[in-house]
């Protein structure tokens, strides 16, 4: 039903449904908002890599299932990396053949070097992701080399990667701070994440790694960087420790951006990067991405399912302000 509406720019504009109008009223405050969000869930692997005790590999499986179920698009599965580092992840094969693909979504598994490439495609994979870092003593504590070294084997990856069609997603972490080094120069993440695209990495998830970025930094950063990576190619993976994800998240689909990882129930961190929460929570992204009329295929009550599952399996209360809500009502 349309209706004449008027903006807060004071002209006037047509109303074509709730969605566009919360769009259009953002446009003319000069701060336009993508129709579309793609989601990319992480709490499988960003979450569960990060518990103390071992996840059985039949509830990562029940997990990513349900969340394909929710209707997320792509549910970032496991890690190939050497289970002495992360034992979490030890059971990535059993995970990957376990679970139930649904035609059309994405199920990327992160992989450091050719090592973990050529058995995550053993094991099924069809995208994979490299990650690297815009902090040197991070790149050290994590993947035990450079940022120049991590590339040049991300390099390996990536060129395996073509031959073989498999797709390839890049992360570059601490783009926001890092728990080693404080202060991370946005230059520094532009040219990493400069690299990775030229490889041929289809996406770049910029993680705020510790989750200390603010509105102001996410800005300035993502400025530096859009010199050097098509917006389009761009994502966003915020932790939440400092209570500032949903604010960043919004402040970077107001610059174009239109992808953003979660993890449900808010699971999660990095082993690396001690002191640090967990990501963003997908049911609130998704709740605070439906009440701006943007769409993202996602079913938040079925999402909420999934998030009350894996929040029972680990004994814990959701990091999710939307499902904590949710009960109390
Ligand atoms: C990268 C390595 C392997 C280097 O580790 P290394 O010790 O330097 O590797 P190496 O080449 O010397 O090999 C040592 C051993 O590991 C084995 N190995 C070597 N590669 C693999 C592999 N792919 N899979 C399985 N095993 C492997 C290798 O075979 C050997 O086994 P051994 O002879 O001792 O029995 C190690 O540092 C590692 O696994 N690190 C894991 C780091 C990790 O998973 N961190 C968490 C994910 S990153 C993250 O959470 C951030 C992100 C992405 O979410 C974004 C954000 O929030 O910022």
């Amino acid at each position: 039903m349309a209706a004449v509406v008027r903006l807060v720019n004071g002209s006037l504009g047509v109303r074509l449904g709730r969605r566009s109008f919360v769009r259009a009223v953002a446009a003319s405050a000069g701060k336009s908002l993508p129709e579309k969000v793609k989601i990319v869930e992480v709490g499988p692997r960003d979450g569960l890599q990060n518990e103390k005790t071992i996840v059985p590999a039949e509830v990562k499986i029940c997990l990513i299932d349900m969340l394909s179920e929710a209707g997320l698009p792509v549910i970032e599965a496991t890690s190939f990396v050497s289970p002495k580092w992360v034992p979490q992840m030890a059971d990535q094969v059993e995970v990957m053949k376990g679970i139930s693909k649904k035609p059309g979504v994405n199920y990327p598994v992160l992989t450091p070097n050719l090592k973990g490439f050529q058995a995550a495609v053993k094991a099924g994979a069809t995208e994979v992701a490299i990650f690297g870092a815009a902090s040197e003593l991070f790149s050290k504590k994590n993947i035990n080399c450079s940022v120049e070294e991590s590339l040049q084997r991300f390099e390996e990856v990536a060129k395996a990667a073509k031959e073989q069609g498999v797709a390839v997603r890049g992360y570059v972490s601490c783009v926001l701070g890092c728990p080693y080094e404080g202060k991370v120069a946005p230059g520094k993440v532009a040219q990493v994440a400069k690299r990775l695209y030229a490889m041929g990495c289809y996406e770049i998830s910029l993680g705020d790694t510790t989750g200390v970025g603010t509105p102001g930094g996410m800005i300035e950063m993502l400025e530096a960087v859009k010199h050097e990576v098509p917006v389009e190619a761009l994502a966003v993976h915020c932790h939440d420790t400092y209570g500032q994800a949903l604010a960043n998240i919004l402040v970077a689909l107001q610059m174009g951006i239109s992808v953003v990882d979660s993890s449900v129930a808010g699971l999660g961190g990095c082993p690396y990067a001690q002191g640090a929460s967990g990501n963003v929570a997908t049911e609130d992204v998704v709740y605070m991405l439906h009440g701006l009329g943007i769409q993202t295929g996602v079913d938040l009550a079925k999402l909420m399912d999934a998030g009350a599952f894996i929040c029972q399996s680990l004994n814990r209360r959701t990091s999710s302000k939307v499902a904590q809500a949710a009960c109390k009502l």
